[in-house]
């Protein structure tokens, strides 16, 4: 599973940069000759979307998910709905079907539905019930088999009342349609397709329906990140719907858990350096001059996340031009001793920008041995946005104790943009956990970190590589 996901990670990722490595390294490492990392890396990769669509029955929530589908034509998506996880009804049930309540939360198996997306999400293919609602039941008809995909929707009246399987969701979608409007919609398509009779349909309604819908979906939209009015015809919120999906589908599977991780789009060029400056053999000056290329990307993708005002200029032709003004109020601070290589970079974009520094001294090979050592930031540190310079994001320690000594200063948590070249997903987790407003922005999410805390693949001790103290440094070749 983990080799499969990772050649499919490879040959997914066109927009995304991951670290670089390839199937012999795998091999290795699944045949026990390069011992495993600790990377959580390796379940992250390859995690399904998962959307949510509840709202009320006959809504238009199946037409929402077909909209969906259709338009993401080049995506595998599957739909699992709510419906196939009712209970089957015993034979008592049965002869008073009227008196049944299928409205209501304990009408489905939530725990079989649970147990399907574990598998789904766990990349294994699984058998889901086709529920008959002519004869109530939910083996009249054969299993439908559902492959894991990149998208699964949940579908469902009730999907978002469990907060575990709201859990699962990345996206949750309420389609809001009026009451009159399903009503009559319901009507139609129980009478056509169900074969019933408008009393009972109306009947239903009125015992089970409605209060259904106001005492426990109606109270599940406040869960919703996008409340869709007029369904299937509201082609806008499709639309937008789709776009988000695509972008998030682009993206690192840390990045649809963490919105405020950015890894800047993957080019050849950009992966090429990363082959150069990775690689054991590159001498000191080619280490340099390419660790500065990505680091000056890096620098100009971060600041591209600060704020801006409007400014309007005129231009040579007389003409008015709208654009924007540069944020003032900055600073970078850098990580002594590798965090210094990005300052160069820092001090070509922003013209006299003021740079404070940390020094954090990594204490034995644990990873919760780091100290502050020493710092000296702008006084007014606080009334700036500060772009937090390191190029290697491991276990997120010494991010941690630079991030807290920045908040202690009075840097608001949103006012900070870490800048990585490279970031362990360890690190990625316990930043963004610990402080789930700053920004972290990088050039590629590793594979994770070793037994001795060290990212891999990595680049190796970045401050000796780049100021050419390496000389004694010894190069771990991998046996054959
Ligand atoms: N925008 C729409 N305009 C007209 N009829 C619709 C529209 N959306 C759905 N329907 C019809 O209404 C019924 C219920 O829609 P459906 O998508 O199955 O709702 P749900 O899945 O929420 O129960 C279906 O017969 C469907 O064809
Ligand atoms: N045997 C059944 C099972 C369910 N229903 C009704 O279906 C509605 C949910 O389906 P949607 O496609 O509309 O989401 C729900 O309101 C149940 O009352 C049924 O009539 N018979
Ligand atoms: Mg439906």
């Amino acid at each position: 599973m983990a080799a499969k996901s990772v050649v499919d990670l490879i040959e997914s990722s066109s927009g995304v940069h991951y670290s670089g490595f390839h199937m012999d390294a795998l091999n290795k490492i699944n045949a026990g000759t390069v011992p495993p990392t600790t990377s959580v890396a390796d379940h992250m990769y390859n995690q399904p979307f998962v959307i949510g669509v509840a709202g009320g029955a006959a809504a238009g929530k199946t037409e929402v998910c077909n909209m969906i589908i259709q338009q993401l034509h080049d995506q595998r998506v599957v739909v699992v709905n709510q419906d196939s996880f009712y209970h089957n009804l015993t034979e008592e049930e049965l002869t008073r079907v009227q008196d049944y309540n299928f409205d209501h939360p304990d009408a489905f198996d939530t725990e079989q539905l649970l147990g399907v997306m574990d598998k789904l999400k766990h990349g294994q293919a699984v058998d889901i019930p086709n529920y008959d609602f002519k004869s109530y039941k939910s083996h009249a008809f054969p299993a439908r088999r559902v492959n894991p995909s990149d998208v699964i929707i949940l579908e469902g009246i009730l999907i978002f009342h469990d907060p575990r399987v709201r859990e699962l969701m990345n996206m949750k979608i309420f389609v809001d349609t009026d009451a009159d409007v399903r009503l009559a919609r319901r009507i139609k398509r129980d009478t056509v397709q169900k074969s019933r009779d408008i009393g009972t349909v109306l009947d239903q309604y009125s015992k089970f329906v409605k209060p259904a819908f106001d005492d426990f979906i109606l109270p599940t939209k406040k869960y919703a990140d996008i409340i869709i009015p007029r369904g299937g015809d509201n082609h806008v919120a499709i639309d937008l719907i789709v776009q988000h999906i695509r972008t998030k589908l682009g993206q690192h599977d840390l990045c649809k858990i963490y919105p405020n991780l950015y890894v800047i789009q993957s080019t050849f060029q950009i992966r090429g350096m990363h082959t150069l400056i990775r690689d054991c053999q590159i001498k000191t000056h080619d280490f340099v001059f390419y660790s500065d290329r990505l680091i000056r990307l890096v620098v100009e993708h971060g600041l591209g996340h600060l704020p801006f005002t409007e400014k309007q200029i005129i231009t040579p032709t007389g003409s008015v031009y709208t654009g924007v003004d540069f944020c003032k109020r900055l600073c970078g601070v850098s990580v002594i001793r590798s965090g210094e290589s990005m300052e160069n970079a820092l001090r070509a974009c922003c013209k006299g920008i003021k740079i404070g520094k940390i020094l954090i001294h990594r204490e034995g090979e644990g990873d919760n041995s780091q100290q502050l050592i020493y710092e000296k930031l702008p006084n007014d540190i606080s009334d700036r946005h500060v772009l937090l310079l390191d190029p290697i994001l491991g276990t997120g320690n010494s991010a941690v104790q630079a991030i807290n000594l920045l908040i202690k200063k009075g840097v608001p948590e949103s006012n900070i943009i870490f800048l990585n070249l490279i970031s362990a997903p360890q690190g990625v987790h316990v930043v963004c956990k610990a402080f789930p407003r700053i920004k972290i922005v990088t050039s590629e999410i590793e594979l994770g970190l070793n037994k001795d805390y060290r990212v891999v693949p990595g680049m190796g001790e970045f401050g000796d590589r780049y100021f050419g103290t390496d000389d004694d440094q010894q190069v771990v070749v991998p046996s054959q």
